[in-house]
Order: structure tokens, then sequence, then C-alpha cells
């Protein structure tokens, strides 16, 4: 049962909402996917495209129609109690009861969850998420950002194996988001699997080391971020020319050219077909001359974009 080398294992999961028993939407269409243990796992994707339908299923909160879905070897049909007792998710909405205080709410949350009292480490969980001295305030008295880091504290009162944390610095301001971030790496290297959704695409290329893309709730990526990142296949190059431009120039090299200035135009072009000095001859062959010139590498953004580029979900 627990030999399954994943933390989550995907199989066929599909979705389709209903109302009034006829479908309205498909979320995830034969999802396939294995999340390793140990790792920081990113699942990203636009708005609407799945990802929190399926945190919700791993949850046990939304039901899905077809597939299955095993946690920490647990496959969360059969063996539903262990499944969820192997999870810990942090939900993307901010729901409280305001008149618990944060240390209530996690004792109220270990009992749920059979957490013996000798066994509750509610004050150990506060001060890592920096609410020792809002301990008795009432919830609703808390910031957006303490909040979130409360619901941070009750997924982990379980100490479960996995944490999936959906959206967890929307308006986390920048040090608070780097506290929570330094938490999630050092749970992380004590050996909780992590899995994030994240919009800051920059954060998820430092934290994690595998990503997943999905776009129209199927994945469109799988793979370790700096193999995602390679793929990138637009670059782009800011050239400062001698004169002024009174037309852009063009040239079968450039997929893209702007201008930012009366003498300066950025391009963007697909590295597997020209080169940079390709780019740059274009531009002297149409009489410039060449003042400065600076590259950018691709991120995972300009993966992002051409993998999802386009359509809204
Ligand atoms: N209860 C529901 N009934 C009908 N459609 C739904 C329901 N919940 C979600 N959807 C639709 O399913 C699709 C996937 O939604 P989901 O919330 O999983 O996306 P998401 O990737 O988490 O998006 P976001 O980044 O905006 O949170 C969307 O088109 C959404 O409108």
């Amino acid at each position: 049962m627990t030999s399954d080398s994943a933390a989550i294992r995907i199989e066929g999961l599909g979705k389709t909402y209903t109302s009034k028993g006829a479908p309205v939407k498909r979320a995830l269409d034969d999802i396939n996917l294995e999340i390793p243990r140990g790792r920081i796992f990113g699942l990203l994707g636009p708005n609407g495209a799945g990802k929190s339908t399926m945190i919700n299923i791993m949850a046990g909160l939304v039901m899905k129609t077809e597939g299955k879905v095993s946690i920490w070897g647990f496959d969360i049909d059969q063996h539903p109690r262990n499944a969820k007792l192997s999870i810990g998710i942090v939900p993307q909405e901010i729901l409280f009861d305001p008149f618990f205080t944060p240390r209530e709410a996690l004792e109220i949350q270990a009992g749920l969850y059979g957490v013996p009292k000798a066994e509750r480490q509610s004050d150990a969980l506060l001060a890592a998420m920096h609410l020792t001295d809002k301990a008795n305030a009432y919830a609703r008295t808390l910031s957006g950002g303490m909040k979130r880091r409360l619901l941070v504290a009750k997924a982990m009162v379980h100490s479960p194996p996995i944490l999936v944390l959906d959206e967890p610095t929307a308006g986390v301001d920048i040090e608070l988001r780097q506290q929570l971030w330094d938490y999630v790496k050092r749970l992380n290297q004590e050996g909780v699997t992590v899995v994030l959704t994240t919009h800051y695409l920059e954060e998820a290329e430092q934290l994690c080391d595998r990503i997943a893309i999905i776009n129209h709730g199927r994945v469109v990526a799988n793979e370790p971020t700096r193999e995602l990142v390679g793929r990138a296949q637009s670059k782009n190059v800011v050239v400062t020319v001698d004169r002024d431009l009174t037309q852009v120039p063009e040239n079968r090299c450039f997929d893209k050219i702007e201008l930012l200035g009366e003498r300066q135009v950025a391009i963007t072009y697909a590295k597997d077909r020209v080169n940079a000095g390709e780019v740059l001859a274009a531009l002297t062959g149409a009489g410039l001359q060449i003042v400065d010139v600076s590259t950018r590498d691709p991120d995972l953004e300009d993966v992002f974009l051409e993998l999802t580029r386009g359509e809204a979900a």
C-alpha cells in the first residue's frame, strides 16, 4: 500500500462539473501526474486551468468524475482516512470562524485529526508562523497575511508528509512571503513533500525542483525546472543604434521588433532558428551602426507564456 514511491500519483483523472445533472464544465481531462516524494513541486497554470479542482480532489472536497488518485500510497477511494492523514492543504480561500483564537483554531483542527493532546504542537506552529503574539487574539482581528499564515499552521497540525499550498502568497507582502517560503523550505529539508500553486513565476522558478503546467484541464508540461526553462524558444535582445529610427527595420530573423526609444529597439527571435549574430547583422545590413546591446535570458515566464499563450481557460 505504501510501497508507492510517489508522494501523489494521479492516473486518468477527469472532472466534469455539472449543474442539475447537466455537464457545465470539463475542468480536468485525463490528467496523469506523479509527484515525487521529498521535493518542492510546482503546479502552475493560467486562471481557470484546473489547479484548484485538482487540489480539492486530493483534499476530498471535490468528487472526481473518473480516474485514480493515491496520496502517499493510499488510494483516496479505498483508504480515504489514511489519504487524508497524509496530506495538509492550505486552501486558496481564507475561511475562519472569527470567534476562535489562533491557538484554539489549531487545537480544534488537531482534535479533528485525532492528534493526542500530548503530541500537539500548536505553540511551535504559531512560533514558526510568527504568530505567537497573536495566539490569543480573535481570528477576525488578524491581518490578511496573518490569516494566511494561520492556514499554513492549520494544515500542519497532524504533521503530514505532504503539504499542499494553493496560492499561499496572494496578498502577502514581500517580507512575509520570504518568511513563508523559508518555513516551506525548512519543512522540505525536514522531509516534507511540498506542492504549491502560485502566480509568482519567479518564486516558482526559484523554489521548485520540478514543475507541471496545466492548461485547459490538461498537463502541457511536467519536468525538472531547469529543463523546462531551457525549453524557451524565444530570446530577447535590446539594441541601441547610432541614429534616430524613423521606421522599424524589418527582417525575417525577427519574430517581433518594437521601438523602445528613438534609437533603441527590442527584438525577439527564435533561438533554434537564428542566433544573436544574425539578428545584429540584420540591423547593420539595414545601414545602422550598433552602439550597445543587452540580452535577457528566457525565464519560466517565457516558457509559461509559450505553453499557455493566447487562450483564456
Ligand atoms: N463548482 C463549479 N461549477 C462549475 N464550474 C466550476 C466549478 N468550480 C470551478 N469551475 C470551473 O472549472 C475550471 C477550473 O477551475 P479551477 O478553480 O480549478 O481553476 P484554477 O486553475 O484553480 O484557477 P485559479 O488560478 O483562477 O484559481 C474553471 O473554468 C472554473 O470556472
